[in-house]
């Protein structure tokens, strides 16, 4: 089948935002998909505006320049999927993969034409994969995979750096009993409070994890032992004042749910684990003096 359209107009309805320039970097063709992307008109980039102007530094401009002239990358005068951001008229950044190819003629660099493939939707789908992947969906929490990593990282940084970092451990005391007398449901219901709870009091920098089924850590860095504890104590109040069944509470139901709560500060030669062991030895110290408080870990005592 022979089809009827000239070049012109093949790229004019190209779905691709397409852009070619001169030898000196300056628009010499802009497609609709391009006006779309970018929010400018090809009438008012044509033969004015300068492909650098839509790069977010003229350092990444270079970059893709050398890139396109390089004979190991994609071969001289070829740029395949490369991804970069481009700004729009509103100077916003719009994720991009770059397709190029450089314009030559007798051997001498004319220009060059790009396919700026729009990666908007893809990254959001990314970056919501990636949220989903380190989220508790019940409690909308951290959960234990990225809390483990956040920890060694943060260590990391305590050697490095010097700064405090503390762990607090939570477990709650009676829950098992809200699941067995009032329902799973319920239970679940006492969880998604928490992870309320836990993000509400927490400053930004300091992170809330759902550690296993009603245990959470709490990780804060540039916090002092006492800081910490201070925070595991407001915690257990707000706590108290916020659940049905909690002691605290004016419900008649049989069932009293509270929290354990472990405080450990972190020395710099510690390994990860013996960190974690020693929030979760301070929780433990907590549920056999009664539950319903706060232990911070001393090494004389455990
Ligand atoms: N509803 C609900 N229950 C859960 C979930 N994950 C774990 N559990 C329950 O949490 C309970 C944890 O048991 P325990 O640690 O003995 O609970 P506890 O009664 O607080 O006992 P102590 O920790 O010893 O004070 C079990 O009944 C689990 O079935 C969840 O996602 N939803």
């Amino acid at each position: 089948m022979h089809l009827n359209i000239n070049q012109a107009e093949l790229i004019s309805i190209c779905p691709d935002p397409v852009i070619a320039v001169s030898r000196r970097g300056i628009v010499s063709v802009f497609n609709r998909s391009a006006e779309s992307l970018l929010g400018y008109d090809a009438e008012a980039v044509i033969g004015k505006m300068n492909i650098r102007q839509i790069y977010p530094s003229h350092l990444e401009a270079r970059k893709i320049m050398r890139l396109m002239m390089d004979e190991q990358m994609y071969g001289v005068g070829r740029i395949e999927g490369y991804e970069t951001y481009v700004l729009n008229s509103r100077r916003e950044r719009v994720p991009i993969r770059l397709s190029a190819a450089a314009l030559m003629a007798n051997g001498q660099y004319r220009g060059s034409v790009g396919f700026f493939h729009d990666m908007t939707r893809q990254k959001a789908l990314e970056t919501s994969l990636l949220k989903q992947s380190i989220t508790d969906d019940l409690s909308g929490l951290f959960n234990q995979r990225h809390f483990y990593v956040q920890v060694a990282s943060e260590m990391m940084r305590v050697k490095r750096y010097g700064g405090g970092l503390s762990l607090i451990c939570i477990d709650l005391d009676g829950f098992k009993q809200v699941n067995d007398t009032l329902g799973h449901l319920e239970g679940d219901q006492i969880i998604r409070q928490i992870g309320r709870v836990l993000r509400d009091g927490l400053r930004d920098s300091d992170q809330a994890f759902r550690y296993g089924g009603d245990e959470f850590m709490l990780m804060l860095p540039n916090t002092s032992m006492e800081d910490a504890c201070n925070l595991a104590s407001r915690v257990r109040s707000l706590f108290n004042l916020e659940c049905s069944y909690s002691p605290d509470a004016l419900s008649h139901a049989d069932v009293k749910v509270s929290m354990s709560l472990g405080v450990a500060a972190c020395t710099e030669a510690e390994p990860v684990d013996y960190f974690i062991q020693k929030a979760d030895m301070a929780m433990y110290s907590a549920k056999q003096a009664g539950g319903n408080c706060v232990k911070r870990f001393a090494e004389d005592k455990h």
